[in-house]
Order: C-alpha cells, then structure tokens, then sequence
C-alpha cells in the first residue's frame, strides 16, 4: 500500500472512532505527521491531484513552509462572523484561510483538510463538525487522490483583448492627474487588466511552481473556490503578518526596472531611491497604513527607506511595525487596513470612489488579500502579480500608482513591465 493510501486509512480510522453524537465540542481535529515515499513530494503536487474545492494553496514570504487548504467545514461571507467564530474556540486555535476582494468582499473557509509541508515532514489536520454527516465526510476522503507531479509549463499565449489601450490609459491617468491637481485626492492606483488564451491548457499548479522559481521573495497562492475561476500568483507585498498583539506591515510603492544586467538594476536602484515622484507615492503608503494604524495601536515603529528588488521590477519600501492594543484583532485590521494606498489611494474614500466610477472592471482577487489567520497569529498578502485563469482565458493583472509628478507615458511603461514579469510564468 503506497504512503497516500495509508494516510487515507489512518483518516478514516479517526473518522469511524469519532463519535457524531457527542456535542460536547462542536470542532474536533485530528493530527497525522508523516514523510511521503518521496524526497521530491511537494504539497502542490498533491493538490494537484484533488478534485474537491475549495482549494488554497499558500506560502508565506520569508516561510519555508508551504500549506494547503482543501474542502470546507464551514465557509463566511462576513468578516466579522468569520472572527466571531474563532473567538469562539480559543482553545483550538483554528486557522481559516481566505481574505477579503478588492473591492471587500470576505470569503474564509475553515478547511477539511490542512497540510503543512516543513522540509520532508508534513502534517495533516482533519477538522470535523458537530454539523458534519459522517457520511459525507467519508465521501470526502474517498475522494482525495495521490499527487500528480508538476510539469514545466510550454504554452503559446495569444493577447484577445486589453482593458485599456496605451492611448486610453494614458487619458485615464491625465484625468486621476487632474483630479490630484484639483485636489480631490493626493493618490490613486490605477489598473490594467489583459486577456489572453493559450494554445494548450495551462495547469495553474504548474504555474505557481514556475513562479516559486522564477520569483524568488514572494508569496505565492493559488485560490480556487470553484474549478472554473483560479486565482494565482507571486506577490512581492505583504499586508501585515501580527503574532498576538505584535504586527508587521510594510509600504511598497514606487517602481523601477530591474534585470539580468547588474549594471543597469544598480544605476536603477540608485535613481528610484533619489526620484521625488516615487518617493512621494511610497510617502502616502507610508501615511495612509500609519494613520490606519494609529487608530488602534499603542505605538509604531517606521523604519528607513529601503528598495526591494524582484526579478523585472523594483520597488522602494518601508517596513512598519505596531504595537496594537489587545482588543485589535484581524477583523480590525483588515478592515482598516486593506486596501491600503500601495493598491487604492489617499484619501482612501475618494480614491476608490474614483476606481469604482472611471476604471472599465471590478479587480474581485487582483489587489484584494489573501492568507491565513487564527486568534493568536495571522499572515496575509496584497494580492498582486496575479493571474486569473477561467478555462482557457488567462487575465493577468497590473496597476500603478498615480500621484503629482506621474508621466502618463512612465506609468505605461511600468505597468507593461509588471505585466512583462508575469508574462514570465508562460515560455514558449
Ligand atoms: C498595484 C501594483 O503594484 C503596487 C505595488 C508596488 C508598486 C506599485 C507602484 O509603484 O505603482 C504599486 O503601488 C501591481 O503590481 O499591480
Ligand atoms: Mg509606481
């Protein structure tokens, strides 16, 4: 019997001893740790071979481990249930994964299964309910299947359409220029998306493999709520990753080229850490997240600007740390935090109502977060750098800040150049 259908019937051997009928917990978990057959095993791999959604595969920036979320015990739309329920099992420390639209819709799951892949040691956690069907819970496990390897991804992508064209965007950013201007708002993020169909089925698990290689110091996620629509990508931005009361966030924001030419990246880096303009759209990040913050933490820390460098672009950063007060727990910080002005802008109301009114399509996954909480630590990302794949339609998404001094021409050619970074997950 292979390791795949042991853990299957050391699942179900704790599915049988269960006792439905108790009600004294209304969540029980089961913990399996064990080392696949082979070294080359890789939790994608597996949940390449699973058919069941939804699916979540995540690995944090600066984490080795990679983790993967399958099926659901129980699923919310609102973020305040979804942390009202872990503030009901303190004892458990449940983790849901998840995260919340651009435009704010909250979607969190806490998953059947969990899997945490740590070097060779992975660690699976069986949840079940007070309301599970042990029936169905059977079904589920009948259902999971051994991996599938990853493959090199080969296509021949075809451009079908793009949201705007350089001339349209180039009046779309002189109309946020006059709106800045006008002083409406100091900053507005701005975004393309571009359509795009392949000559052969693209895998997206074979795709986020690609992006572990070809994007080092990122997050990577894959989100699949239905096997229609997947959302993917390798995202250089973290949200803010808090341990109890201890939360870190960072402001990314101002972009330059970077490239396999260490001359040229050097000579770039050192502009984009002397040039006002992306100073200044790194500066009202740095605002936006800090005034965000004040409301509910006892003190920050900001520290010094840095840039950050990725495989096609660079970026200026600072990272922020916050002490937050006790009560301050995810639902409030993601509230408050997300969108924050690196994807929406400053002040933020007017910004995203010029989002909503004059950018031609909702961003739903690109530019929202995603990522894992529970009561005692939470990490989530910015959901950029990211690929939609519906069938055989891949949507790749990029923005651009937008803030006085922009040249609509410059800000083309950035968002041409994160677009190009992307493009990099599809060789020919
Ligand atoms: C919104 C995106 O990038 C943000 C993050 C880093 C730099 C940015 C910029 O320089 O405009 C953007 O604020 C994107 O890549 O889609
Ligand atoms: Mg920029």
């Amino acid at each position: 019997m292979d390791c795949w259908q042991q853990i299957k019937q050391q699942l179900r051997q704790r599915l049988n001893a269960h006792d439905f009928s108790a009600q004294n917990s209304a969540i029980s978990q089961y913990q399996l740790e064990f080392t696949p057959d082979s070294a080359s095993d890789d939790v994608l791999a597996w949940l390449k071979g699973q058919c069941c959604y939804p699916q979540f595969f995540w690995q944090a920036r600066e984490s080795a481990t990679q983790c993967v979320a399958l099926g659901q015990v129980n699923y919310f739309t609102e973020l305040a249930a979804a942390q009202a329920f872990l503030t009901a099992y303190p004892m458990q420390q449940l983790q849901l994964v998840g995260g919340l639209t651009f435009e704010g819709e909250a979607h969190f799951y806490l998953p059947r299964l969990w899997l945490e892949q740590r070097a060779q040691t992975w660690r699976i956690t069986l949840t079940l309910s007070a309301d599970d069907q042990q029936s169905a819970v059977e079904a589920f496990l009948q259902g999971l299947s051994p991996p599938l390897p990853l493959k090199q991804v080969q296509t021949t992508l075809r451009l079908e359409t793009q949201n705007y064209s350089e001339n349209e965007w180039q009046a779309l950013v002189g109309e946020a220029l006059a709106q800045i201007e006008q002083g409406h708002f100091t900053k507005v993020v701005l975004a393309q998306k571009k359509t795009y169909r392949s000559d052969t089925a693209v895998n997206p698990y074979d795709l986020v493999a690609q992006a572990r290689v070809q994007h080092a110091d990122c997050y990577y996620f894959l989100w699949a709520q239905t096997p229609e629509q997947v959302f993917l990508g390798a995202s250089p931005e973290r949200l803010y990753q808090r341990d109890r009361q201890r939360l870190i966030t960072e402001a990314l924001a101002g972009t330059a080229v970077s490239s396999d030419d260490p001359q040229q990246t050097e000579q770039q880096q050192q502009w984009l850490l002397q040039d006002r303009k992306n100073i200044h759209e790194n500066r009202l990040v740095v605002e936006d997240i800090c005034a965000k913050l004040a409301n509910f933490s006892q003190h920050l820390d900001i520290e010094s600007l840095t840039s950050r460098k990725l495989s096609y672009v660079q970026h200026l950063v600072r990272k922020i740390a916050a002490k937050l007060y006790p009560d301050a727990d995810d639902s409030t910080c993601l509230s408050a935090i997300h969108p924050s002005a690196a994807v929406g802008g400053l002040p933020d109301r007017a910004a995203l109502n010029f989002i909503a009114t004059r950018q031609n399509f909702r961003r739903e996954w690109y530019a929202g977060t995603l990522g894992v909480m529970s009561l005692a630590n939470s990490e989530f990302c910015v959901a950029i750098r990211s690929t939609l794949l519906n069938q055989d339609k891949i949507m790749i998404f990029t923005g651009a800040g937008i803030v006085a001094g922009s040249v609509p021409l410059l800000e083309w050619q950035e968002i041409e150049r994160k677009a190009a970074g992307i493009l990099l997950l599809f060789p020919a």
